[in-house]
């Protein structure tokens, strides 16, 4: 089964590491295009890929053609490939704010569709994805097209009027959570360890945290107690990040991601 990248940017390169790492596809099944072959013919040629010598090409050698462009080139790029797009293959858009309805506007509704949105911890095999399947994306075709994502991380069923906040809580969230990771890591700096020293142990605390929240029957209040010893030290710190706004920070943030995903300007 072939599976082809129409845009190798940074999102379709991340699945595509995680394909690989996870043995999902080998590489002689993986076809890629984009418009600037600077940028996809040496990365092809890296990992042993098929480059392609245009989006229809893509489209025609591909059983499960991933559309993974930025939004405001989707619908050009649908149009191109449209007449590639057979019933027998499977469309998988990861295009943020692009719908359902918006892709059978242009392909017809007889295309079997799955829209995602992934994250990039894919290509780590960590990923969150949210998936939503048109009507004729059914049985062993629509398991094949989720077994893409499943083998790269987690996957969610999700309403597409749901596809904003879980854009802005797993698509951008390895962004903020980076800039959690990255603040920590400058107070360890301020505090006299090496920058690397210092990502590295946030960063694990972070890996650690989030397993603990997943594996825990606990919430993360319940959690953060467990840490907070009386008239201790941590205690102390979160009430002077509170003090400094954390929390409604961390919510204006998502506020403004969903917002943006949506199409509105500040
Ligand atoms: N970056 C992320 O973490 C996530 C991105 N997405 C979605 O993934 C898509 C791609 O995003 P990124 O990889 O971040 O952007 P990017 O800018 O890194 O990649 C876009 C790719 O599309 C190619 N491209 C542009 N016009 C083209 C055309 N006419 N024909 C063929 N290829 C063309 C570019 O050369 C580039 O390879 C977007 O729609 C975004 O909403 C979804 C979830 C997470
Ligand atoms: O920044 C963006 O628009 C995309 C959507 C989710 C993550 N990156």
């Amino acid at each position: 089964m072939n599976i082809g990248f129409i845009g190798v940017g940074g999102m379709a390169q991340a699945i595509i590491g995680g394909l690989l790492n996870a043995k999902t596809f080998a590489p002689a099944e993986i076809v890629v295009h984009s418009h600037r072959e600077e940028s996809y013919l040496p990365y092809a040629q890296a990992h042993d890929l098929v480059a392609a010598k245009s989006n229809q090409a893509v489209a025609a050698a591909s059983d499960l053609i991933v559309l993974a462009v930025t939004p405001n080139v989707a619908p050009a790029v649908l149009a191109e490939i449209k007449d590639e797009l057979t019933a027998d293959k499977t469309l998988i858009s990861i295009v943020a704010g692009l719908s359902l309805a918006d892709i059978a506007a242009i392909t017809g509704a007889g295309l079997p569709t799955l829209r995602t949105l992934p994250n990039v911890n894919v290509e780590v095999g960590a990923g969150m994805t949210a998936v939503a399947a048109n009507a004729v994306l059914t049985g062993d075709r629509l398991k094949a097209a989720l077994r893409v994502f499943n083998t790269i991380g987690s996957t969610t069923t999700l309403a597409e009027d749901q596809f904003g906040v879980f854009s802005a809580l797993a698509g951008s969230s390895p962004a903020y959570i980076d800039f959690f990771i990255d603040s920590l890591s400058r107070a360890g700096v301020k505090h006299g360890l090496t920058k690397a020293q210092a990502t590295a142990i946030a960063a694990q605390a972070t890996l650690g945290s989030a397993k603990m929240v997943l594996k825990s029957d606990k919430i993360p209040f319940e959690l953060i107690d467990q840490v907070s010893s009386p008239g201790g030290s941590t205690v102390a710190g979160l009430l002077a990040m509170e003090e400094a706004g954390l929390m409604t920070a961390v919510v204006k943030g998502i506020d403004a991601t969903i917002k943006r995903d949506a199409g509105e300007t500040d």
